[in-house]
């Protein structure tokens, strides 16, 4: 478990602190992959790097397994950093070492010195992201991608309990940010570590993150399940991040329904749901038309959901509700949103 309590940093800028994070309370439970998104300047480098202080605190308490990060002698915090992982955005590989030595590196840091044990544990390493063949390269010879996964082989080497990803897809193509993402997915269900990523991409959060927080100047704005933000943002800032991965439900939301007939209605399906005919049936049933204006079907993580902008008329809409609402649909009124809520 990494705990936040009433954490706040401030930078020190021509002789006058500038908070950078204003106080908050966050827990981030083991195991799981939790996301924190914001835009540049946010806060969200600042809050990654205080779980393993890279950067310190200005006040309160940073937790790690129990253990006041905050309170550690030099050698214990160099001790409790070698199970805390972490790759970056531009890799941060050592140019003139191989992929192997690389690899390595980390293990001899940690005081390794039989090179049977290091030669053991750099093939496992690399065979589990997928470059065995490449051992004896140099990072200049290899894609972003590939020298991402070298990032990944390297901040695993000490087997650690904690990973902490900061912007670690921001460099590279939707193609290889899905398969990084897609490694790491793997490597929290197969090593049951816990992942902490920053990112500016709602669709980064939405593919590999059980839980979210949204950060918008220095301040926490929402927290929560990745599929309830995602599906029902509160925040603005969050509802930008949640339109910018859901353009044509963006495009539903800013149709002129003022000329559309009927009630104007968002349908959320979530799970098992998303597969059942329940929106024919309850048409039948109650003797209601609809007419579709958006929709989309997808997946968070791994839970299917869909969504559905609809303008239902009919006697009997309030009833066709009720039943969608008791078939485990959330239903939504979005007529009645403000303008404010509809940015
Ligand atoms: N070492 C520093 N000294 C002074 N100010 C800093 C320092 N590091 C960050 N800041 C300031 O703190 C605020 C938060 O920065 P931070 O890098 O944490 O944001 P971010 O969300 O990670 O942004 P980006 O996505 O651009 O990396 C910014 O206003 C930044 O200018």
């Amino acid at each position: 478990m990494i705990r936040f309590q009433a954490v706040h940093k401030s930078y020190r800028v021509d002789g006058k602190d500038v908070p950078a994070l204003h106080a908050f309370d966050l827990d981030i439970v083991d195991g799981e992959v939790f996301g924190i998104i914001g835009h540049s300047g946010a806060g969200k480098s600042t809050l990654i790097r205080l779980i393993n202080l890279l950067e310190r605190p200005s006040g309160g308490h940073i937790l790690v397994d129990g253990t006041d990060m905050t309170m550690l002698s030099d050698a214990q915090l160099r001790e409790k950093r070698q199970r805390i992982g972490m790759i970056f955005q531009h890799f941060n590989l050592l140019a003139s070492q191989t992929v192997a030595e690389n690899v390595a590196f980390p293990l001899r840091l940690a005081g390794e010195r039989d090179a049977e044990v290091i030669r053991r544990r750099v093939d496992e390493l690399l065979a589990r992201v997928g470059l065995s063949a490449h051992a004896d390269k140099f990072p200049s010879q290899l894609s972003g991608g590939q020298k991402q996964r070298v990032g990944i082989a390297r901040a695993l080497a000490n087997r650690p309990s904690i990973l902490l990803c900061d912007e670690a897809t921001s460099a590279l193509d939707p193609q290889t940010t899905a398969a990084v993402l897609d490694l790491l997915a793997e490597i929290n269900r197969e090593l049951k570590l816990t992942i902490v990523l920053i990112t500016h991409e709602m669709d980064v959060v939405r593919r590999v993150c059980d839980r979210v927080a949204v950060l918008d100047a220095g301040t926490i704005v929402e927290s929560g399940a990745v599929a309830d933000v995602f599906l029902h943002p509160k925040h603005p800032t969050t509802r930008r991040f949640v339109n910018e991965a859901l353009p044509e439900e963006a495009a539903g939301e800013q149709a002129p329904f003022a000329n559309v007939p009927g009630r104007i209605l968002r349908l959320s399906f979530r799970g098992e749901a998303t597969w059942t005919p329940a929106l024919g049936r309850v048409a039948r049933e109650t003797d209601v038309d609809f007419n579709i204006l958006a929709g989309r079907i997808d997946r968070i993580k791994n839970l299917p959901y869909g969504q559905l902008t609809l303008a239902m008329q009919g006697a009997r809409v309030d009833e066709a509700l009720a039943s969608l609402r008791q078939a485990g649909i959330e239903v939504e009124e979005i007529t009645t949103l403000s303008p404010e809520n509809r940015a």
